[in-house]
């Protein structure tokens, strides 16, 4: 599945890109199981039939009131969390995405953009580095091509990936070198057009020369934590700092015997970190209480619409 507009699907066949229809039977109200980019189905005719069971699934909160999840991207093996080299150092920006991305069951790598804007590239690379725990960190320019080469050998023939990253640090730019095309809209071009990026009904999965998919839609660009799944993982040294506190349910402020205190006086944890993670607890905290809400909404409703429905059946037979 390449693209998903109201009520159609265009797929990727063998014999080239279709348009086709989801049976009513794929409909599902709460979005989670609803065909999503990245989705492999089964078609019949002009009929999407089935969606094959996912190897994972890049999940966000729709925006609004409620806290539905919403499938932005499904199947990925990577996530690119782009970050460009130009201007201030943005760790925690960075670790607030590895956070969502480590939710969603694909590896995350850290991909830095504009290397030709920056003048220390291995200092940069480090210092982000040395807060993403556990994951790749390349330097790229899309103007020059530099680390191009190493980043198209991460993605690999078959491998699905996808971008997520603020506004502006180069995810269109990035998609395009890839791509050898202009697949993606850049900034530059919508501001010379005057169209914002939606205008253009593009494909938002891409397949790159190297044989690797590149998933690129819009959804991707705001990100809410679904749940606090991926919290731990890309703070994995707090997380195992708190782990080692005397208390269980130690708060990290004035408690006794408490291990990240004592990482932070000794200089071992930055207290930075200690708090982006508890940022990120708060919000993944604040997502998990709005879905009670709405789980205990609908339970609700289907009770109520039994009700209704058991009323008005004509009188049945004893
Ligand atoms: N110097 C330099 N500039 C770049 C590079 N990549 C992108 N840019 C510039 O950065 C600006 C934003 O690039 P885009 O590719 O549109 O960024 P984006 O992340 O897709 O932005 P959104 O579509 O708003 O999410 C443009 O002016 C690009 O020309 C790079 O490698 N080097
Ligand atoms: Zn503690």
């Amino acid at each position: 599945m390449t693209r998903v507009d109201r009520g159609r699907l265009t797929v990727l066949t063998a014999d080239g890109e279709r348009r086709v229809h989801p049976a009513p039977a794929l409909h599902d109200p709460d979005g989670i199981d609803s065909p999503a980019v990245g989705d492999w189905v089964a078609l019949r005719g002009e009929l999407a039939v089935a969606v094959l069971p996912r190897r994972s699934a890049f999940t966000r909160t729709v925006a609004g009131r409620t806290s539905a999840g919403q499938v932005v991207a499904a199947n990925l093996d990577l996530v690119l969390v782009v970050d460009a080299l130009a201007g201030p150092t943005r760790a925690r920006r960075v670790e607030r995405y590895l956070a969502v991305a480590w939710a969603s069951g694909a590896t995350p790598v850290v991909v830095l953009t504009k290397a030709d804007l920056c003048d220390d590239v291995p200092a940069a690379v480090a210092a982000v580095a040395e807060d993403a725990i556990g994951v790749d960190v390349l330097a790229v320019s899309a103007h020059t091509g530099e680390g191009l080469d190493a980043l198209r050998a991460l993605l690999g023939e078959g491998r699905t990936a996808a971008m997520v990253g603020p506004s502006g640090v180069g995810k269109s730019s990035l998609a395009n070198a890839l791509a050898g095309a202009e697949v993606a809209p850049t900034r530059d071009v919508r501001e010379a057009d005057g169209r914002g990026r939606h205008t253009t009904t593009s494909r938002e999965l891409h397949l790159l020369p190297g044989g690797a998919l590149l998933v690129d839609t819009p959804g991707m660009r705001e990100l809410g934590l679904y749940d606090d799944e991926g919290v731990d993982t890309a703070y994995a040294d707090v997380a195992e700092l708190a782990r080692e506190c005397r208390f269980r349910d130690c708060e990290h402020r004035t408690e006794p015997g408490c291990a990240v205190a004592a990482a932070i006086d000794d200089g071992r944890l930055d207290p930075a970190r200690l708090l982006g993670w508890r940022k990120l607890q708060a919000e993944a905290r604040r997502q998990e209480l709005r879905a009670d809400a709405r789980a205990r909404a609908a339970e609700h409703a289907r009770v109520r619409a039994l009700h209704r429905a058991y009323r008005t059946q004509p009188t049945r037979v004893r």
